[in-house]
């Protein structure tokens, strides 16, 4: 990623060279003038301007105009605005202009940019029947690079959260034929929750109980049509931010901080709930522990570093390995445990048992070379009992092949 600073004022450069070194730590130019700034522009592929409106040898604001022909998204810096000027900008379809107000009005572009850089990755479905209104959305969203998906009505807009994997934010309008928003948000909210996608809604209606009505159906945020540019992606961006946030605290719930895959508490949280229902159906449902071999031994000799690192590798080939269709998690220490849901204990035997020997042949990477190393798995399948027997039985199946020499599988029986 590339940035161009176009900026006359040395210390305004100065600040924001410091906050994008910080900040994003990506490739940056930086132009006093339209001229230089035109050089630059023309010999490298940029991601993004940041522009001072008034420059030396430009005083009409023309590098916007220069940056916008070339495809590149805007985000201009300037030291007053009038309302005319603000409108002229807006229409042109810069990402949003700042007030070199002080320190907070620069961390605030360079956090525009990371936004940006976000934004690409982020799907966001538009519900609304009437066209004009759709498209100056999707024209909204794509001055700050979402990637957009139009719905002409609630029906295709559940078509779409039907065959599109990962939409995290549906702006959907109230009045569309068929159904209507809140019609459509209590079908979504079936599906995903809050911290799964956001939803805004919009509308027209001069019903003033609509924002909240919105809000109790399930929606994170509301507007009311006509809308200004700026509380558009204001609240678009909050809704993000939010979403954001909910996820990372998800993660940190969730995830083994060192490895990456689930924890503990995951496991437990996501198939304590089901142990009725499989145990009622008699679904297949088996767990493998597998505990690496002489694990102390390779801390004593290597450090916990390199420890560290023959976790990390041992964890990401068991999710490649697995992770496709079974839940792997870290239970602790060098524990692990896979979920096979729909695999009766000798399947899982099978497939545990070409882990073990994969493993085995061939040594993990570390920044102290390779070292050989091996795990014992235990196994057991559910019989009625309660996940706490289960994970008992296998623990004690593990414990068997510990006993017969490790870098084997055995199976409770
Ligand atoms: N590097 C590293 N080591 C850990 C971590 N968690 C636990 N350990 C170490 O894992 C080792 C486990 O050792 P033991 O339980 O004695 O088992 P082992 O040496 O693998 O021997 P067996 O299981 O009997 O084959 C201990 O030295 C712990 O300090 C971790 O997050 N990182």
């Amino acid at each position: 990623m590339r940035i161009l600073v176009v900026e006359d004022s040395k210390v305004v450069s100065r600040i924001l060279q410091h906050l994008i070194a910080q900040e994003l730590g990506c490739e940056v130019d930086f132009a006093e003038d339209f001229t230089s700034a035109k050089k630059l522009l023309a010999s490298h592929d940029y991601f993004v301007a940041i522009t001072d409106l008034n420059l030396p040898d430009a005083q009409e604001g023309e590098i916007v105009k220069q940056v916008l022909a070339q495809q590149i998204p805007c985000i201009v810096l300037t030291g007053s605005l009038d309302s005319k000027q603000r409108q002229r900008l807006l229409q042109l379809g810069i990402v949003d202009y700042i007030l070199k107000e002080n320190r907070f009005s620069y961390e605030y572009a360079v956090r525009l940019v990371k936004r940006l850089q976000r934004n690409k990755h982020v799907k966001v479905l538009v519900a609304d029947d009437s066209v004009v209104s759709r498209k100056f959305v999707r024209s909204l969203l794509e001055q700050h690079l979402y990637q957009v998906i139009e719905a002409d009505d609630g029906l295709s807009a559940l078509d779409v959260l039907n065959t599109q994997e990962d939409i995290q934010l549906l702006i959907t309008d109230y009045n569309m034929p068929g159904l209507d928003g809140f019609g459509l948000i209590l079908k979504v909210r079936e599906r995903f929750t809050r911290e799964e996608m956001a939803i805004i809604g919009l509308s027209s209606d001069d019903d003033q109980s609509l924002s909240a009505r919105f809000i109790k159906n399930g929606a994170n945020d509301f507007l009311k049509k006509p809308f200004v540019h700026e509380e558009f992606h204001c609240r678009v961006l909050n809704t993000l931010d939010s979403l954001d946030m909910v996820r990372r605290l998800w993660e940190q719930a969730n995830l083994d901080y060192l490895t990456e895959v689930y924890n503990r508490r995951y496991f437990f949280s996501r198939f304590e709930p089901q142990l009725s229902t499989l145990n009622q159906k008699q679904t297949a449902f088996s767990v493998g522990l597998l505990d690496i071999d002489f694990f102390k031994k390779v801390n004593d000799t290597y450090g916990h570093d390199i420890g560290d690192e023959v976790l990390i590798e041992f964890a990401q080939r068991l999710k490649q390995f697995f992770g496709q269709h079974f839940v792997v998690a870290r239970f602790g220490g060098e524990e692990f445990v896979v979920a096979f849901k729909g695999l009766n204990g000798s399947k899982a035997f099978t497939l545990l048992d070409k882990f073990r020997a994969n493993l085995a042949a061939s040594p993990i990477k570390t920044s102290d070379g390779e070292l050989n190393i091996t795990t014992s798995i235990g196994v057991a399948s559910l019989t009625g009992d309660s996940l706490d027997n289960l994970i008992q039985r296998a623990d004690k199946a593990l414990y068997d092949a510990k006993e017969s020499g490790r870098n084997l599988v055995c199976i409770d029986s």
